[in-house]
């Protein structure tokens, strides 16, 4: 499946599969960035794509970003709506940083996939359901 991509910055390496281990594709930092503990920034990815009509995208970090760059993606997850598909949509990481931190251009930071829509959702309201209860909120125990 082809994806229109463009680039704002010519110090990025252009999108890749890494080493072929995952179909998730990594994404890299735009920009030179140094961030104090406790400050938040979006940091620019230095991308923008015209999703595939019925397609979103999901980021999220990579395993290694929270020990390599000491900063939490803040919304846990990235929704890249299809909408967001126009020339200056550039995406972007919404970072914290847990510790002083300094992140390069070119770093990979968080990976990104692309997911078909769910289907169309209509909620109808019911007194009662008729599914067996599960027991709350974390009652299968720990092991
Ligand atoms: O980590 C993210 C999350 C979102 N976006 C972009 C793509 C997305 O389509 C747009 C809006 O995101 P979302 O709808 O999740 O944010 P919102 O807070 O609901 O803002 P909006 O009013 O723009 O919908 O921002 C990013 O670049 N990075």
């Amino acid at each position: 499946m082809e994806i229109k991509i463009k680039y704002f910055s010519e110090r990025i390496e252009r999108l890749r599969y890494i080493d072929g281990k995952s179909d998730w594709v990594d994404l890299r930092v735009a920009e030179e960035v140094s961030l104090k503990k406790g400050e938040f920034r979006l940091i620019p990815l230095g991308i923008a794509m015209q999703l595939p009509a019925g397609y979103e995208a999901h980021v999220v970090p990579r395993s290694s970003t929270f020990k390599n760059f000491g900063v939490l993606q803040v919304n846990s997850m990235g929704v890249i709506d299809e909408s967001y598909g126009g020339d200056d949509d550039q995406w972007f990481f919404p970072a914290l940083a847990v510790r002083d931190t300094e992140i390069h251009v070119n770093d990979r930071i968080c990976q990104f996939r692309i997911t078909e829509h769910q289907p169309r959702l209509v909620f109808r309201e019911v007194e009662k359901l008729e599914g067996e209860n599960r027991g709350g909120f974390g009652s299968t125990g720990i092991q």
